[in-house]
């Protein structure tokens, strides 16, 4: 299971990025400031809850665009700290509208130690071609020179439409740190062919879609980056496992039953299981005025009551209430 041998190709070798990657979400207080109390205890119950190792801060369940650089800046150094000598990598983040707060975040990046730098596309004025998103991403790169770079390509939320097959042609020459692709997106065709073409270059191909994973092992995915692998790392690391011996029924059985419940659900119901955590940030706060939020996050209570690893389902009970309030106000005063 994800075991193709570690690369020499590129600049700076590093441990290559694979297995389950936790996309961490951002603690936040109830107004808002964000909580790095709890950062610490969120890397021991990764590591020990759901033996996740390799995290992905700041990202989308990180909510990484909603917060201000400095904020980001000290996100980024807490995970980085908390993890030392705890997890295998941390992978930071630091795509921005702003070639130069890309750049200040990746060489951040590098000074504080973290193992690689995630970059998706700019998203309000979109790069039209390839070589206009090489360029940017390139010059965010060169920001951070030692450190592993990575594609994250989702393009359901940026909008940026160009295939990460065509975009990966080349890329290395370009970018020299180029280290793999996080791939959050359906077309499995596309994915299946960014792998196929690099076989050589020994590239990290992360998957991003959760729900679809046991799909793109198929298509050789080297590893998975997920908000997901957060409170099912565990179950996922079996699925992994049935795969590795060829048992694709039971594989399919994890893929179905674990995960086809949780589909479509983003990080603020996500982050709403964690409230012990935060709720989520702007745009999304207040969480609670969601109602599809709040139902979703009601069903994930009771379908997975290890997301409040520290509570029981009768002491979760009260909050499920409590936060699903305005669900049963409305139902009832519809009704
Ligand atoms: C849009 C988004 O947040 N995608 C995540 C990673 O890229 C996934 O991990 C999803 O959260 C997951 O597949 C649940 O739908
Ligand atoms: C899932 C993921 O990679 C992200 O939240 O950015």
């Amino acid at each position: 299971m994800f075991s193709r041998p570690t690369s020499n190709s590129m600049a700076s070798p590093k441990k290559k990025l694979q297995g389950l990657v936790a996309a961490t979400i951002t603690p936040m207080t109830e107004n808002g400031e964000i909580n790095f109390s709890v950062i610490g205890q969120y890397v021991d119950y990764l590591v020990k809850e759901q033996g996740v190792k390799n995290i992905f801060v700041n990202g989308t369940t990180g909510e990484g665009l909603s917060l201000s650089v400095s904020e980001r800046r000290r996100v980024a150094e807490e995970w980085v700290t908390k993890g030392k000598d705890k997890l295998d990598q941390v992978v930071i983040h630091v795509g921005a509208l702003s070639l130069k707060e890309s750049q200040e975040l990746a060489q951040h990046a590098a000074e504080i130690g973290a193992d690689g730098i995630a970059v998706i596309a700019p998203f309000f004025l979109k790069p039209w071609t390839k070589d206009v998103l090489i360029n940017f991403l390139k010059e965010v790169a060169a920001a951070a020179p030692a450190l592993p770079f990575y594609y994250y390509h989702i393009p359901a939320l940026t909008g940026v439409k160009i295939r990460a097959e065509e975009l990966l042609d080349g890329i290395q020459d370009k970018i020299p740190t180029f280290q793999g692709l996080k791939f959050s997106d359906t077309d499995l065709l596309d994915f299946g062919q960014c792998v196929d073409q690099h076989r050589q270059q020994q590239f990290a191909f992360l998957f991003g879609v959760d729900e679809q994973l046991l799909s793109a092992l198929v298509m050789g995915a080297t590893g998975a980056v997920g908000s997901t692998y957060n409170y099912l790392g565990k179950k996922t690391s079996q699925m992994l496992e049935a795969f590795e011996r060829k048992d694709f029924s039971l594989a399919l059985n994890y893929q179905v039953n674990v995960f086809f419940p949780s589909h479509g659900l983003f990080s603020f119901p996500i982050k709403d299981s964690f409230s012990s955590l935060s709720p989520a940030f702007l745009p999304y706060l207040p969480s609670l005025k969601l109602p599809s939020a709040s139902f979703f996050t009601f069903l994930l209570f009771l379908s997975f009551p290890c997301l409040k690893p520290k509570l029981s389902p009768l002491s979760v009970f009260p909050t499920c209430l409590i936060r699903t309030g305005p669900i049963w106000i409305w139902l009832f005063s519809s009704s």
